[in-house]
């Protein structure tokens, strides 16, 4: 079996325009990448990077405008019916059906894929247990929260046992204890050997589960790499976030900017980010320049910061 799991170079994907006064628009602009058999892999960007058009090219449901791209070694373009059959997807609305039950949800979705009555019976209980949504089986989906609804639009979504598994944005809107809880079940299926494709534009969600990333920004790929290689490469080991009183940034910007540290500064709206590989020494070269800011936070530096070294802007507004 191949190791090559979907394959695009040079993917493009324009949408036409909204209407008469509006231009197409390139929402995807030439991307290459490769998913490996029995990866976790992430398309990293703020909202509007092209993430979901990228995703649903994959998913076959959104055809390429140019380039070239392979799922499971078929053209999405003459065999979608046959690459979605082995897909899961995990769209960033969760679409379920709220007037039937938990395991209903199941069992339906289930019917799309043709299986047979005992076998979607036996895998819809599987994965009732996998979801930790045993106990609410019989419970209308309405009754969930989001957190569990996430946890059955993801045990949908492997009722056909998938070998490659799309999840959008899964944890957008949840609150931590949720989105932890999801992170396990996901770090689960990797372990069982399903290849994980996410989108995402939380920095900790990525390095939490993904073995190797691409960062968009502008339908562009800006850098690619494993999260570690990435910091290594575009962030220092260490980053001090010095927050000062109002209206004091500028003036200790300025004052290090003048020590030439060589050190590289961000200004952001509320603080400053001070890239070293000491964290504590640049709080005390901060302490002899006369600087007194108001809180003062040293930390390892994430791919937050390698998105901001890449696009000079945050990646949550
Ligand atoms: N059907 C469409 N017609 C026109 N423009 C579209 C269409 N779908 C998406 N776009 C635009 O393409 C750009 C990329 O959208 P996409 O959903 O791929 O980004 P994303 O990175 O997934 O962001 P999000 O996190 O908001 O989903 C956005 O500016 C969006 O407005």
């Amino acid at each position: 079996m191949s190791d090559v799991i979907a394959q695009a170079t040079g993917l493009v994907k324009t949408y036409p325009p909204r209407d008469k006064r509006s231009a197409p628009f390139t929402a995807v602009d030439g991307i290459d990448f490769t998913l490996q058999r029995g990866e976790a892999f992430g398309f990293l960007g703020p909202n509007g990077a092209g993430k979901s058009s990228t995703m649903r090219m994959i998913a076959c449901v959104s055809p390429p405008t140019a380039g070239t791209l392979r799922v499971l070694g078929l053209d999405p373009a003459t065999d979608g019916r046959r690459i979605r059959a082995r897909l899961g997807v995990v769209p960033q609305d969760d679409a379920l059906d709220s007037e039937l039950s938990v395991r209903e949800n199941l069992l339906i979705y289930g019917r799309y894929f043709g299986l047979s009555t005992r076998l979607i019976d036996e895998r819809a209980t599987q994965l009732l247990d996998f979801a930790q949504l045993t106990d609410k089986a019989a419970e209308r989906v309405d009754a969930l929260s989001g957190g569990m609804r996430r946890r059955l639009t993801i045990a949908r979504s492997l009722i056909n046992e998938p070998e490659l598994l799309l999840l959008d944005e899964p944890t957008t809107g949840l609150d931590p204890q949720a989105r932890h809880v999801l992170w396990d079940r996901l770090f689960r299926l990797k372990q069982q050997g399903v290849t994980l494709v996410l989108t995402t534009h939380y920095m900790d969600e990525a390095e939490q589960l993904c073995d190797r990333l691409v960062v968009m920004d502008g339908g562009k790929i800006v850098a690619q790499g494993s999260p570690a290689e990435l910091i290594a490469k575009h962030a220092t080991r260490e980053v001090l976030e010095l927050r000062f009183g109002i209206g004091e940034q500028a003036a200790a910007v300025e004052k290090l900017r003048q020590a030439r540290t060589g050190d590289r500064i961000e200004e952001l709206p509320d603080r400053l980010l001070w890239y070293t590989a000491e964290g504590d020494a640049a709080l005390a070269a901060a302490h002899a320049l006369g600087l007194t800011p108001v809180t003062a936070l040293v930390r390892r530096a994430s791919l937050e910061d390698v998105f901001l070294a890449l696009t000079g802007r945050t990646l949550v507004d």
